[in-house]
């Protein structure tokens, strides 16, 4: 099988910035991919890297998209190497939603984690997310200092409904010590919050370690498993805890698959603020590889488009 095959850049300003302890995100830049097969069906497919989170850059991204021929082959793309994973993902979607059995994954019984925003807008921004009917929600910490971010947690707690999960990611932004003071509050409060997401920086496992046998409050990877190398890595030293996979940068959909169905882990599938391409694609495969029902961390509608073909369209025609 051939594949005519083209592809866009799209840049998209996020209606609010992304405020993490990494920094300031204002603007998603993403490859859009086109594969067209031998009878004429179309099927799309989104590169979405994250460099500073551990993907390959957006110019090797487009690089390697410029140097492919105008025709590619499923050799071609199962020869994407490892270094370029946001590639990986993007091309080999789009070949998965070109073969009928893909097309038959539903991600409709998925329940959704909303993302608030950081800081005390959070205050503010809970009840609108809870009225869209979220019951999980996500705040970053590790952004301002400690004693502020507490104080907002401890009124966020208060407004939350008892029921509500609440999931705490520094980004990697914590010391150990502020860590261990942010387990002992969550300790306190007999599993509200589900867990505190990469607490430590990515050259801190052993520490993460300790940690996640020292309390009960779970903690989750995310930037220490970004790529499957090293989401395989942290399985093999024994990590116990949760692993957030953002199948958007983590590489080969097929890789991918093999690994969560080789071994019984605890996933928590989450977005890299796609467009609804990606988002798709990511869903399916959290669907599918999911054998827990946690929430997935994709529930923050403003951050993608829509897949109505106009914005599509106008990509492909306005070039
Ligand atoms: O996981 C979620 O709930 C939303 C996605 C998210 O937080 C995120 C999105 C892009 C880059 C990094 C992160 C992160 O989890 O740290
Ligand atoms: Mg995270």
């Amino acid at each position: 099988m051939v594949y005519q095959f083209s592809y866009r850049p799209l840049n998209k300003k996020f209606t609010r910035p992304v405020i993490t302890n990494h920094g300031i995100w204002e603007i998603r830049e993403s490859v859009i991919i086109r594969l067209v097969d031998t009878t004429g069906k179309v099927s799309w497919g989104e590169i979405s890297p994250i460099h500073w989170f551990g993907s390959e850059t957006l110019q090797q991204a487009l690089d390697f998209c410029n140097q492919l021929p105008a025709e590619i082959t499923p050799e071609i793309i199962f020869d994407i190497p490892d270094k370029l994973p946001a590639c990986q993902f993007g091309f080999e979607s789009a070949l998965e939603n070109l073969a009928e059995t893909h097309e038959s994954i539903n991600y409709q019984n998925l329940t959704y984690s909303g993302l608030l925003p950081a800081g005390k807008a959070a205050l503010d921004q809970w009840k609108t997310l809870w009225r869209q009917g979220y019951q999980t929600f996500k705040w970053k910490i590790g952004v301002d200092e400690i004693s502020k971010e507490i104080k907002i947690f401890n009124s966020l707690i208060q407004k939350l409904p008892k029921s509500a999960k609440l999931r705490l990611d520094a980004n990697g932004g914590l010391s150990y010590e502020s860590a261990k003071l942010w387990l002992k509050i969550c300790e306190t409060l007999n599993n509200r919050i589900e867990f505190i997401e990469q607490p430590l920086s990515v050259d801190k496992f052993s520490e993460m370690l300790e940690l996640s046998n020292a309390y009960h409050t779970k903690i989750a990877l995310d930037e220490s498993v970004a790529t499957l190398q090293q989401l395989e890595d942290c399985y093999k030293q024994g990590w116990p805890g949760i692993f957030v996979i953002k199948p958007g940068i983590v590489g080969s959909p097929s890789q991918l698959r093999k690994f969560c169905q080789q071994h019984q882990i605890d996933v928590v599938f989450s977005s890299v603020f796609e467009t609804a391409i990606g988002r798709e694609a990511a869903l399916k495969l959290a669907a599918e590889l999911s054998q827990n029902n946690r929430a997935v961390g994709f529930g923050i509608n403003h951050f993608f488009t829509e897949k109505d073909s106009n914005w599509l369209k106008s990509l492909w025609n306005n070039h």
